[in-house]
């Protein structure tokens, strides 16, 4: 079995391209071929070229991971990570967040492969999340926030930035083809793992293998709305507010008046009015440590 490593050396606010020598050497002495991406969008391209049953390691956070996805999806290869990125939320989904970087190299290379469930939007691959409307307004916003703010800062000033012009959208969602909600709409989350965002618990009884997408709907929010449940969303305690809704399901629709932005494992899509998502139930084939993030027992063998 051929093995390919590609690392970010952007991913992990440098951190990646520090140790990136290291990786490459490492990688190579374990009989893998190993790559440095130029670019956004060159992980994809490279991953689409490894051979049919190859495995394939993403190094980097989760832009990487959705980067080399979309060269993986629907093919019999195997995609490893080693999580050196700021969010990592699809490694924290495997389990395998907090892994010191030798170490999770060798296992993406060497452990047994396992299947988890695979999340396509609009025809694109999504490994952990897809996020349509506020968190990705947020997410745009922060691209075009003063280059000195970074990190946290760098969010806050976008949040309170979206939070300042808020006008909610009306949507119309379906799940499973049934309406379940038509109205003011602050955001969608349909997700694979139960996190989003560097570690915030949008979905916490989402779980890769179930064969369907955890739904969470933020319906009419004000301001202060917004404001006042960001501390329970980051508890994992927001879904008992009146203004949530969860649901699962294996096809979402979401439809609005007008294109509404939206992310897949934190990387923006082209805009739409219309997302469908879909998930194709342990169609993907990884290297993973245990499900979730919560202690569970390991993944089982894949399924033929
Ligand atoms: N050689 C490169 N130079 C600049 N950017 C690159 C390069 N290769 C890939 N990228 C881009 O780097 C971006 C960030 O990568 P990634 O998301 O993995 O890191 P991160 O932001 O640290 O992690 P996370 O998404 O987990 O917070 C990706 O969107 C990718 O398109």
């Amino acid at each position: 079995m051929e093995r390919w490593v590609i690392v970010n050396p952007a991913a992990g606010r440098g951190k990646v391209g520090r140790l990136s020598g290291a990786i490459l050497k490492a990688a190579r002495e374990r009989g893998a071929k190993a790559f440095l991406t130029e670019g956004p969008g060159h992980a994809t391209e490279l991953a689409a070229q490894a051979p049919e049953g190859a495995r394939v390691v993403a190094v980097g956070g989760d832009g990487t991971v959705h980067e080399v996805l979309q060269g993986l999806a629907g093919t019999g290869k195997v995609l490893g990570v080693v999580p050196i990125g700021s969010g990592n939320d699809f490694a924290r989904m495997l389990g395998l967040k907090g892994l010191p970087w030798p170490e999770a190299l060798e296992r993406a290379l060497f452990a047994p492969e396992e299947a988890i469930d695979l999340g396509l939007v609009n025809g694109e691959a999504f490994g952990a999340s897809l996020g349509i409307g506020f968190d990705a307004l947020v997410a745009k916003r922060a691209l075009s926030a003063p280059p000195f703010l970074r990190g946290m800062p760098r969010y806050l000033y976008a949040l309170f930035g979206v939070l300042k012009d808020l006008r909610l959208p009306e949507g119309r969602v379906r799940v499973d083809g049934e309406e379940v909600y038509r109205g003011p709409l602050l955001l969608l989350a349909a997700m694979n793992g139960p996190m989003y965002g560097g570690g915030i618990p949008i979905a916490p009884m989402a779980e890769p293998q179930d064969g369907l997408l955890s739904v969470v709907l933020a319906r009419s929010f004000t301001r202060p709305g917004v404001v006042l449940i960001l501390p329970r969303l980051l508890l994992g305690r927001h879904l008992a507010h009146p203004q949530v809704a969860a649901f699962a399901g294996r096809e979402v629709v979401l439809e609005f008046p007008h294109p509404v932005p939206a992310h897949a494992d934190g990387e923006l899509l082209p805009e739409s009015a219309r997302y469908r998502a879909e998930v194709r139930p342990l169609g993907l084939r990884v290297v993973g440590g245990r499900a979730g993030a919560r202690g569970r027992e390991p993944l089982p063998a894949p399924v033929a």
